[in-house]
């Protein structure tokens, strides 16, 4: 695997080192020693799929609240999609800033999302599937988000937007601390 690291703190695109042979590939999505020795956390609670139907669907974009903060490991297992992610540890060097990345089912490459991100995706085709490795169990409680559109942060999305849940359009305005 290798751990290419992007424009926001901590955050890695993985690529992964496909074996082939007549009777197809073989390869390593996830790996506790070479997690380790990269430095990024190994140990996973939940791995979670959602399918979406249409092209264009956006979900996101979502944390979880302290002391529930998640890390994620992403990968789109059918069809394509365009992942953000936005830093929102108030310390960070990269504080309210985003970044965007094409994961598919062609490119097989992963998003490491540390903790203290949100993070989201719009689908790029119709019938997608999206698999998510995650730190801590889902606690709704500590389920928060803000929205995909919000001028704060001035995400650009490549589509307009199909399909997108009541709770995801109706979060509130991001407010940074003064
Ligand atoms: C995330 C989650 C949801 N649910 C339930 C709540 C709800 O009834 C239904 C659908 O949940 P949501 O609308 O939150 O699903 P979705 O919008 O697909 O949520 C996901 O979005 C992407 C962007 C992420 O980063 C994921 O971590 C996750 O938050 O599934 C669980 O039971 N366990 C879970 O871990």
């Amino acid at each position: 695997m290798r751990f290419l690291p992007t424009l926001l703190g901590d955050a890695y695109r993985i690529e992964s080192d496909p074996i082939e042979d007549e009777r197809g590939r073989f390869e390593r999505s996830f790996c506790v020693r070479e997690f380790e020795a990269a430095g990024l956390h190994a140990s996973f609670a939940q791995h979670s799929q959602s399918w979406s139907a249409s092209k264009g669907t956006l979900r996101g974009m979502h944390f979880q609240n302290a002391p529930h903060g998640e890390i994620k490991l992403v990968r789109c297992l059918r069809g394509r999609i365009w992942d953000v992610i936005v830093d929102l540890r108030e310390t960070s060097s990269t504080f309210g800033r985003w970044q965007a990345f094409e994961l598919s089912s062609d490119n097989r490459d992963q998003l490491y999302v540390p903790e203290g991100f949100a993070h989201g995706f719009q689908t790029l085709c119709d019938d997608v599937e999206v698999g998510y490795m995650i730190s801590t169990p889902y606690e709704p409680k500590a389920a928060s988000g803000c929205r995909h559109d919000d001028p704060a942060f001035g995400i650009s999305w490549p589509l307009p937007v199909a399909a997108i849940s009541a709770r995801d359009k109706g979060w509130p305005d991001y407010r940074f601390p003064v």
